[in-house]
C-alpha cells in the first residue's frame, strides 16, 4: 500500500504531477467511433464543437483483423483534427484501449501515448477487475508520459463490466489520482454474472412486479393484472454513483445497443441523469442529441433551483417557496443543478441563451 504522502507524487522520474481534482468538464455525450472504419473516422472532423467527446474504439466492435489499424487510424485522425483534445479543446479525445489481458492492451497505451499523449485526455480501460489493473495502468502511464515528455497526466476511466469489479467498485475508484470516473458496461456485465438477458442495455419486459390478485382462487389469479417493469441496472448504477462521488470522480451509463428505440434510449439515460451520472455514451449519430438533451438540466428546473438559491439568502433556515418547504438541504440539491448549468452554458451557447431567457423562471 502506498502512503497518503506519496499519493500525489509521480510515478516516474519527468512524469506529471498527478492532479488534486478532476476537472468538471462537460462530458454528456462520449461519442463512440471506429478509427479502422473510413466512414466512421471521416466523420470525426465535422462532429467536433458539436459532441463533449470523441471516444476512439480500439476494443470490443473492432474487428480483431483490424486492430492495428484501427490503433493507427486514432493517431491520424488525432493529428489531423483540429480542436481535437488537450486541455483548452471544445471536444475531448478519449480512448477506449484493449483489455488488459489482451494481446493488444499495452501496444494501444505505449503507441497513443508516445505519439498523441499530448492530446488525448482520457484513456478508457475496460474490464476492470479491481485496484491491481489501476496500478499497472497507473505505473505505465507515468513512464510514457515521461519519455514523451507530456505536461499534463492522463487520466484512466474504467468501465465496470465483471462481477468482480463491482464488489470491488470502491477500492478501483481511489486506486490512482488519475481515476476520472466509472461507466456502466452492461452486456459483458451481464454475461459475466449469467444474467438472463441479451440485450444492451436498457430494460427488459420480463423484470417486473404485479398486482396482488383479488383473492388466491384460481380465476383470480388468472385475471389480467396491472405489471410495472423494473429497471434491471438500478442497482449496478445507484452502487456505481456513491462510490464515485466517495472518490470525487464522474459516473456514466454505457451503451444502449437498440440505435432505432429512441424513446427508450432516452429514457434510460435520463434514469441514470436522476441518480447521478453526468454523460453516457453515443453509439450512433442520432444517440449525441439524444445525451446532450438528458445530460443537460431542463431550463424549468434551473429557474426553479435558481429561485430557491435567491429565496435562500444566507443559505440557513427554512422558507415556503409554492407551498413546499426548502432548507439548507434542498438549497445543496438546487445548488446542483445551478453548478452544472453554469458549466454547460460556459461551452452550449444554445443552452446559455435557454438557461438566460428563462431566468428565475418568477
Ligand atoms: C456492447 C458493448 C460495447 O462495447 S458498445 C461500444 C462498442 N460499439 C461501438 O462502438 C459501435 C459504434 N457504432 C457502430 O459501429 C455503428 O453505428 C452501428 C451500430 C454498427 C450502425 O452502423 P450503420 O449500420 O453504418 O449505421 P447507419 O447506416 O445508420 O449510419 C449512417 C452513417 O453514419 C455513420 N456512422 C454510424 N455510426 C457512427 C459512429 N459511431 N460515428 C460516426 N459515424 C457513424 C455510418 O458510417 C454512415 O455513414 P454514411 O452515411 O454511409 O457515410
Ligand atoms: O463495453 C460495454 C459493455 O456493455 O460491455
Ligand atoms: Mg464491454
Amino acid at each position: 500500500m502506498r502512503s497518503a504522502k506519496d499519493f500525489f507524487a509521480p510515478l516516474a522520474v519527468g512524469a506529471p504531477t498527478p492532479l488534486r481534482e478532476i476537472p468538471t468538464r462537460p462530458s454528456r455525450a462520449i461519442h463512440f467511433f471506429d478509427p479502422s472504419n473510413p466512414k466512421m473516422a471521416a466523420k470525426v472532423p465535422d462532429m467536433v464543437g458539436s459532441v463533449d467527446v470523441l471516444l476512439g474504439n480500439l476494443e470490443d466492435a473492432v474487428k480483431a483483423d483490424n486492430k492495428l489499424a484501427a490503433r493507427q487510424g486514432l493517431v491520424e485522425v488525432a493529428r489531423g483534427t483540429e480542436g481535437l483534445g488537450g486541455p483548452d479543446s471544445p471536444t475531448q479525445l478519449w480512448t477506449r484501449v484493449n483489455a488488459l489481458d489482451s494481446p493488444w492492451g499495452l501496444d494501444d497505451l505505449t503507441t497513443l501515448v508516445t505519439e498523441i499523449g499530448d492530446r488525448l485526455d482520457v484513456v478508457m480501460v475496460p474490464k476492470v477487475q479491481g485496484a491491481e489493473d489501476i496500478h499497472y495502468v497507473d505505473r505505465l502511464l507515468a513512464q510514457l508520459e515521461a519519455k514523451a515528455g507530456l505536461d499534463r497526466p492522463i487520466l484512466v476511466h474504467a468501465i465496470l463490466e465483471t462481477a468482480r469489479g463491482m464488489v470491488n467498485v470502491e477500492e478501483i475508484c481511489g486506486a490512482s489520482p488519475r481515476m476520472q470516473g466509472l461507466s456502466l458496461g452492461p452486456a459483458d456485465l451481464a454475461a459475466d454474472r449469467r444474467m438472463k438477458t441479451t440485450r444492451v442495455g436498457g430494460g427488459h419486459p420480463g423484470y417486473l412486479v404485479r398486482q396482488d390478485p383479488l383473492s388466491s382462487s384460481p380465476e383470480d389469479v388468472a385475471r389480467e393484472r396491472a405489471t410495472h417493469q423494473q429497471d434491471l441496472w438500478h442497482y449496478t448504477i445507484a452502487r456505481m454513483v456513491d462510490a464515485c462521488a466517495m472518490h470525487g470522480i464522474f459516473p456514466y451509463y454505457g451503451p444502449f445497443g437498440d440505435i432505432a428505440d429512441v424513446v427508450a434510449c432516452e429514457d434510460q439515460f435520463r434514469n441514470a441523469f436522476l441518480l447521478g451520472c453526468v454523460g453516457t455514451w453515443s453509439l450512433h449519430p442520432k444517440q449525441i442529441a439524444i445525451a446532450h438533451r438528458v445530460f443537460s438540466p431542463a431550463p424549468e428546473d434551473v429557474a426553479h433551483a435558481r429561485r430557491v438559491v435567491e429565496a435562500m439568502g444566507d443559505g440557513t433556515g427554512a422558507v415556503m417557496l409554492d407551498g413546499k418547504m426548502e432548507d439548507d438541504a434542498s438549497l445543496k440539491q438546487c445548488l446542483v443543478m445551478v453548478e452544472l448549468a453554469e458549466q454547460l452554458s460556459a461551452v452550449d451557447p444554445e443552452l446559455k441563451q435557454r438557461y438566460d431567457a428563462i431566468g428565475t423562471g418568477a
